[in-house]
């Protein structure tokens, strides 16, 4: 298809530098969890481009928390991982100083008397960084974790405010974020709400999805709510069909156990691309406060039909070519079954039925192992009612449909793809394409959707962060699916390759309507 690089779109201004208000009291993260991958990969490298944008407090402190006697080393391990993971020069002026705030404490989670030895341990750190009692207690353990620490947590007195040492008489705050997976169906994630709601306000619990603080997801509101032309085209007598792909080239990466009880559809469907589809779909909220986003969110998850098992397609990859290399299938994956049933790949065909939205149909697939990484949104617009000219090839066959295409990761960027003529004298049209690229239109970030996140709930803010009806709403679609799966194994697994683009029954489901996935 040709692509023109004209029109061009460059910001009308230079990108605003980070609001003062935006500094948060000042505040000690606590980590559970601490010697794990997502830590060294992704929290402290995000804690620290906060340091480096100067909007973390003066009056910092990050404890890491896990089971391993790290003492010694964790604070060097934690730099190296600033440094491999946050693209940061190992003479970064601010570097050192930041390390010599992170400490560390072995623990066992489910051994009481470590709460304790932590609880004085906080008291010490609050006298020695003035982190005025304010706790952000970081949940980044294995989901079997979360209900034991929350709830000694709340037996040692630690999870409520109370007036803290300042001297101003103020009382200080204390937080929680859990990370993914929140439940392992709906009952479960009914349950783990029920436990954690017992300790902690609602106000006081940050349930973190990483997707919401990418700046292209957060980008999707504001394209919609920001903008005067799109939102007027943005329903079902104008659209198609809209397709979301959250595909990944990786495999498991060495988490074979917890894969192995996840999959696909609980791994990245029921909180990633939910909240993709529902940033794409929901109403305008009346403000951008927590409560009225969210409202809009779950007003539309809960409009999502019934999703029925024939609009269902899972699959598992074999071995394969991924980049010019081979890889194994995933059944040859460390700690996975040698006849493993855990879907790598799901694909759903679901409708929303509201005014906005009814017998417009959605396609979503993700999964692993496929050709490239890529997560995008397509939203196919419908033909003009009078096809006036023909395409390239002289056929009214040939003519495409509008599309505007989000790409969220990587590649960051909007296409709108329409239609031009020909030069020429004929009236002939090709589909040419109008390019926004975050990269060139505002320079590369390093972010990784864990700083917004983390400062925002530093700050106290929600709005990105999912509330437990929103998390319900989305296990109650995606459990009848669980449920139906685990009653019919299946006969075919592997049944994709790895390096393609999964199983061709995931083809069939767009082909019996006359659609095809987009070629990404
Ligand atoms: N890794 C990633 O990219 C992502 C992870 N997540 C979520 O983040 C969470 C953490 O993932 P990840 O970092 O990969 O997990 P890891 O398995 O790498 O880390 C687990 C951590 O928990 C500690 N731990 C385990 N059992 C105990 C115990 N009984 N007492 C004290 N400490 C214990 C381990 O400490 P020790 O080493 O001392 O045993 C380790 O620090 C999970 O919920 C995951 O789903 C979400 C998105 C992406
Ligand atoms: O939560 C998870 O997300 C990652 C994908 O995140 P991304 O930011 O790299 O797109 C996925 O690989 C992992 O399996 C899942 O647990």
């Amino acid at each position: 298809m040709p692509t023109t690089t004209e029109p061009h779109i460059t910001p009308a201004v230079t990108p605003v530098s980070p609001q003062p208000e935006r500094t948060p009291d000042p505040c000690v993260v606590v980590i559970f969890g601490a010697s794990g991958d997502l830590t060294k990969r992704k929290l402290l490298p995000a804690l620290y481009h906060l340091e480096q944008a100067n909007l973390l407090p003066k009056d910092f402190a990050v404890v890491g928390v896990a089971r391993r006697p790290l003492e010694d080393s964790f604070a060097a391990d934690m730099k190296e991982g600033i440094v491999a993971g946050g693209g940061v020069e190992e003479s970064d002026p601010k570097l050192d100083p930041f390390v010599d705030k992170i400490q560390y404490h072995a623990m066992n989670f489910d051994d009481a008397s470590g709460y304790d030895a932590l609880n004085k341990l906080l008291a010490e750190i609050d006298k020695q960084f003035g982190t005025c009692g304010n706790r952000l207690f970081y949940l980044a353990t294995a989901p079997e974790y979360f209900s034991d620490i929350i709830n000694f947590l709340g037996q040692h007195g630690m999870s409520k405010p109370c007036v803290g040492p300042s001297s101003d008489g103020k009382k200080n705050w204390v937080r929680t974020i859990i990370e993914k997976p929140f439940g392992h169906d709906l009952d479960s994630a009914k349950a783990l709400n029920d436990e954690v709601n017992k300790v902690f306000d609602e106000d006081q619990i940050f349930r973190i999805d990483h997707y919401l603080g990418k700046e292209t997801v957060q980008n999707i509101l504001v394209f919609r709510f920001a903008n005067g032309i799109f939102e007027n085209v943005w329903n079902r007598n104008y659209i198609d069909h809209v397709e979301i792909t959250a595909a990944e080239s990786i495999g498991i990466e060495g988490r074979g156990p917890f894969y192995e009880t996840a999959g696909a559809l609980r791994d990245v469907v029921q909180n990633h691309v939910m909240e993709l589809l529902s940033f794409v779909t929901m109403e305008p909220p009346v403000s951008f406060e927590a409560s009225a986003v969210r409202a809009e969110k779950v007003k539309v998850w809960r409009a999502i039909q019934p999703i029925h098992p024939a609009d269902t397609v899972r699959g598992q990859y074999g071995p394969g070519t991924v980049d010019g290399k081979p890889v194994i299938g995933y059944r040859q994956e460390d700690r996975v079954h040698p006849r493993s049933q855990t879907e790598t790949y799901a694909a759903l065909r679901l409708e929303i039925e509201n005014w906005r939205w009814a017998g417009v149909p959605f396609y979503i697939r993700a999964g692993k192992r496929l050709a490239k990484r890529v997560t995008e949104i397509t939203i196919q617009f419908k033909k003009p009612p009078l096809l006036l000219f023909k395409g390239k090839d002289g056929s009214k066959a040939d003519v495409q449909p509008n599309i505007i295409s989000m790409r969220i990761q990587p590649d960051e960027g909007i296409t709108l793809r329409f239609g031009a003529k020909v030069p020429g004298q004929g009236m002939n049209i090709s589909p040419v394409n109008m390019d926004f690229n975050y990269a060139e239109s505002f320079g590369k970030s390093s972010a990784n959707g864990y700083e917004r996140l983390l400062l925002d709930a530093m700050l106290g803010d929600g709005t990105l962060f999912a509330h437990r009806d929103g998390v319900e709403a989305t296990w109650a679609l995606i459990t009848p699916i669980l449920k139906a799966w685990a009653e019919k194994p299946v006969k075919d697994f592997p049944n994709y390759a790895a390096g393609t683009w999964g199983p061709t029954a995931a083809d069939a489901l767009l082909e019996v309507e006359g659609r095809k996935w987009r070629k990404l």
